[in-house]
């Protein structure tokens, strides 16, 4: 029997929401009222795996996105990432680690820059490599979403929808971070260019060892892509696994509803 002690493993989860509570008020005057957006949420996410988030407009899955992210702050609760116990204001290395990929990529390229120059502003600011290594890390970038080498001398208005959240993904990237949030990242696409970016988000996972929220109202999207499911009902997980056991023996009334308003295809 050797005496060597295993080395201990890494945490199994990235990400630990736990207790998570957002309030927002609402209306003016008399009208005014208390919106729980967030209902105490607990959400643990597995290192390298892709986890879905689903539910009706206004169930919060932005304003939980928001929180993953430090775009939102007022909130209470705790966000423990790679064990790490997160504060409210946090680092801009701590902000680094979290990247978030957006329905409307156009929003976030900046039209006046070339792709090559928005990446290399990012890496440069960011310090992420070099400045001499800063045009191959543009480049292996480009592989990283797929996209061929002379997309980075183009400018964003000259690229298709898929094209442009390409850039957006490698943008989110560039930052090295370790979980990407993808809020309805695909769902402004065709279905043959969502087809492509569903994949590269898996492959990314794959290659990359990148975990993955993503926010979808596309619920065959979602069971194609994502290894876990949360299903979320005015400001609660109403049901939170893995995603084949979800969608064949739904527990929860609301995720059975859920499920029954998928179309179903006739041949
Ligand atoms: N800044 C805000 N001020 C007031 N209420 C807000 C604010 N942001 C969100 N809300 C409310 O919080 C609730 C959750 O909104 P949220 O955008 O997180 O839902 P969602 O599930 O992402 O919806 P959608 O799918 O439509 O984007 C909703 O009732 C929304 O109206």
């Amino acid at each position: 029997m050797s005496n060597t002690q295993p080395t201990q493993p890494a945490s199994e989860n990235i990400l630990e929401m736990r207790d998570i509570r957002v309030e927002f008020s609402a209306g003016k005057g008399r009208n005014r009222r208390k919106v729980v957006a967030l209902n105490d949420v607990n959400l643990s996410v597995r290192r390298g795996t892709i986890h879905g988030l689903v539910g009706e407009s206004g169930s919060g899955k932005s304003t939980l996105a928001r929180v993953l992210t430090a775009l939102e702050r007022s909130f209470t609760g705790t966000v423990v990432f790679n064990g790490e116990e997160l504060p409210v204001r946090r680092t801009k290395e701590q902000r680094r680690h979290i990247q978030m990929v957006f329905q409307d990529p156009y929003s976030s390229l900046d039209p006046r820059m070339t792709i090559r120059q928005s990446l290399a502003e990012l890496l440069r600011v960011h310090r992420i490599v070099e400045p001499r290594d800063v045009g191959g890390r543009c480049l292996e970038l480009m592989e990283q979403v797929q996209l061929p080498a002379r997309a980075l001398d183009s400018y964003p208005i000259s690229m298709s929808g898929g094209q442009r959240q390409r850039v957006a993904i490698a943008k989110a990237l560039a930052l090295e971070p370790s979980l990407l949030v993808a809020d309805e990242a695909v769902s402004a696409l065709d279905v043959s260019v969502q087809a492509g970016i569903v994949n590269l988000l898996a492959d990314l996972r794959d290659q990359l060892g990148l975990s993955v929220v993503f926010i979808a109202h596309d619920l065959a999207v979602v069971r194609n892509l994502c290894e876990n499911v949360a299903v979320m009902y005015h400001g609660n997980i109403v049901e939170d696994g893995e995603t084949e056991s979800l969608f064949t023996e739904p527990k929860d009334q609301y995720t059975q509803t859920l499920l029954q308003s998928i179309p179903r295809i006739r041949y």
